[in-house]
């Protein structure tokens, strides 16, 4: 029998495969089960969620290598699908992407991205940013490619430049980052959709990715229109954070204000749903056959 493609060989061929691939990002694993459950074929991982989530932190460089890289390696181990990550800056300079690199791989994860911001960096959508030059980037994409052990794990290279150089700036920066060997595109915080085509029609030499985050400087478009525009994947990284903190927010008020949440449930997962999702009777199962019921015959 031959081995399982590895998860950076299943996440290439997806990107690679016809239609937009959708990626929700997920914070932890559970989240990520859920992402799995409702069928989307591949597991983001937000930088920011998961420094927001796991740590109480701001999107600023708070989070070290290692913590995110743990919240990585629970979430890909939680989930069959591929599981590609956000490596921010490579939490240095192009030697310490290497080993980044290697922290991931080892993690179980299918692929990173890498962006061209300054160390500590910012989230892509705040004021502020400064970015690296392009020799400095392309010496971490390309430390990327060397350091990683598996030829099919997914060097994503991100331009922050786009708000700080503008768009055209940030659309030969990525040429010079695909020609690196960047495997894959991400064109961070564009303003406009006339943006995503001028990077659609630039012909860069890699698939694209978009982050169509909340709140942020992008508009809105669907899986579908970046599609039609020449986009392969698409992240929705605090879809799933946002919502669950607001309907954290508004249970919390009402237990505030009513002390109790009878009234509430239908707002809640179930113990029963909860159960099936973290999938409680595979574990049930293995405790009758080896704790309650040992058979000592066989
Ligand atoms: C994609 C991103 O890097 C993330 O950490 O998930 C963030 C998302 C966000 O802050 O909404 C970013 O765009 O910088
Ligand atoms: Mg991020």
């Amino acid at each position: 029998m031959s081995p399982p493609p590895s998860p950076g060989r299943v996440l290439r061929e997806r990107i690679a495969s016809d239609g937009i691939l959708v990626a929700p990002g997920a914070y932890d694993a559970i989240t990520a089960r859920a992402i799995e459950a409702h069928g989307f074929d591949a597991v983001y991982v937000t930088g920011a969620g998961t420094v927001n989530a796991q740590l109480g932190l701001p999107d600023i460089s708070l989070g070290t290598m290692t913590e995110i890289v743990d919240n990585a390696r629970r979430i890909a181990q939680g989930v069959s699908v591929p599981v590609f990550c956000d490596a921010d800056t490579g939490y240095g300079n192009a030697v310490n992407v290497m080993r980044t690199v290697r922290e991931f791989e080892q993690a179980g994860v299918a692929g990173i991205h890498l962006e061209d911001q300054v160390t500590p960096k910012r989230c892509g959508h705040l004021e502020g940013k400064e970015i690296v030059d392009t020799g400095e980037m392309v010496g971490k994409i390309r430390a990327a490619c060397e350091a990683r052990r598996d030829d099919d794990f997914v060097v994503i290279a991100r331009s922050d430049a786009a708000a700080v150089e503008g768009v055209e700036a940030s659309v030969e920066r990525c040429r010079a980052y695909a020609a690196a060997g960047a495997d894959v595109i991400f064109s961070e915080a564009l303003t406009t959709e006339a943006d995503f085509r001028t990077f659609a029609e630039a012909g860069i030499g890699a698939p694209l990715l978009a982050n169509m985050t909340e709140f942020g400087r992008t508009p809105y478009l669907s899986a579908s229109e970046f599609e039609a525009i020449g986009y392969d994947v698409v992240i929705f990284p605090m879809l799933a954070f946002r919502s669950m903190l607001k309907a954290v927010d508004d249970a919390l008020s009402h237990l505030r204000a009513h002390g109790t949440q009878a009234d509430i449930l239908d707002r809640m997962k179930t113990r029963e749903e909860l159960y099936e999702l973290v999938d409680y009777p595979s574990y049930d199962e293995h405790e009758r056959r080896f704790v309650r019921e040992v058979d000592l015959g066989g």
